[in-house]
């Protein structure tokens, strides 16, 4: 898969610099605000009964703050962070280890949580549930199963397909969260936060340009913005305007919608080769050269949010909006 400038998904470099830019307190967590609303109440009334906060699960598409927000939770209910995530953790003594090794009043993250395997999973269960390990000591028929206590955690998982996870892991968790995109207005903040962070002078313009291409995304919002300082600076600006950003918007091929080459080429594909469709998924990824998984996974979502592209039974279909976008007629028969 080609590298895009508008992925969600972080580069290795990137996790690094990220970190600098996560809001600490929830005060700061920008957007999500129902989630931000119901949490505060879960936090505050755990805190007043002295028990650690129920377990809860962070859902929705990468890059919107799930990690952010397993950081947060920990640091507002004053515990310890341990990060994890389902990949890691192979067996099921590793797990055994990560939480006996729990103070009381510590965030348990797991990322990608989906991906734990089942025998793994097995240990959580009683560990969520009653904060308890059983474990097995000795082989044949000596074996004896022991049952340890663990001190009260909390339990935040996290995943980009929570329709992937089993049901008993799922009806564990006290509270369940899904993430949203985020609107421009609130995407702007957001850059301009960073921007504060990067001591960079961005124009309230050139913030809801970067907003507006970002997918609704902070991930891309707060990568769009690096690259648009970066001309600025060479350009010798001391501070970001709106016709900086859009010309080195431009520059990078993100178009006003926050559209790439790679979305051109498979919109423009269905409309030029397939009339707008409907056109099979394994028909378009022929056309331009991907894995059908991966147009699925990766670059369908935000054309459907925006409603460019529809799903039907017989296939992809490029809609009125997406038409009107390219400036072409669709042919009639
Ligand atoms: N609500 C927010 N306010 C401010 N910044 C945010 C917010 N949400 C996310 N960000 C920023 O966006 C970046 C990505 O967020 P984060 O890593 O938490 O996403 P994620 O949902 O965990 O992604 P993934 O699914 O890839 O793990 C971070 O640098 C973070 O600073
Ligand atoms: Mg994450």
């Amino acid at each position: 898969m080609e590298e895009r400038i508008v992925s969600a998904e972080a580069t290795e470099l990137e996790e690094q610099s990220e970190q600098g830019l996560r809001p600490k307190r929830l005060a700061d967590y920008i957007g999500q605000e129902t989630v931000k609303h119901n949490l505060a109440v879960f936090m505050e009334a755990a805190k007043m009964r002295e028990e650690a906060l129920d377990h809860v699960l962070l859902y929705g598409p990468p890059g919107l703050g799930k990690t952010t927000l397993a950081a947060i939770i920990a640091a507002e209910m004053g515990g310890e962070l341990r990060t994890t995530s389902g990949p890691a953790i192979e067996r099921s003594g590793d797990l055994a280890a990560i939480l006996t090794a729990l103070e009381p009043g510590d965030v348990l993250f797991i990322d990608e949580i989906h991906r734990l395997n089942r025998t793994v999973e097995e240990v959580l269960y009683p560990a969520m549930e009653d904060f308890c390990l059983d474990i097995v000591i000795g082989k044949g028929p000596t074996a004896r199963s022991v049952r340890l206590d663990l001190p009260p955690f909390t339990l935040v998982g996290a995943t980009t397909r929570a329709g992937m996870l089993s049901s008993p892991l799922r009806d564990r968790f006290g509270v369940m969260a899904r993430l949203e995109y985020y609107k421009p207005e609130e995407l702007a903040q957001i850059v301009e936060r960073s921007a504060t962070v990067f001591q960079a002078t961005l124009e309230p313009s050139a913030a809801l340009e970067l907003a507006r291409r970002s997918r609704g995304t902070p991930r891309i919002a707060n990568r769009l913005l690096r690259r648009v300082r970066d001309f600025a600076q060479v350009g010798g600006e001391a501070a970001i305007s709106l016709e900086r950003a859009c010309s080195a918007l431009e520059q990078l091929h993100v178009d006003p919608l926050g559209l790439d080459h790679i979305d051109d080429k498979l919109l423009k594909g269905m409309i030029e080769k397939f009339n707008g469709g409907p056109v099979g998924l394994e028909t378009i990824a022929a056309t331009i050269g991907e894995e059908a998984a991966t147009i699925e996974e990766v670059y369908e979502p935000y054309l459907l949010q925006i409603g460019f592209i529809q799903r039907t039974p017989r296939g992809r279909i490029a809609t009125p909006a997406c038409y009107a976008h390219y400036g072409v007629e669709k042919q009639n028969g």
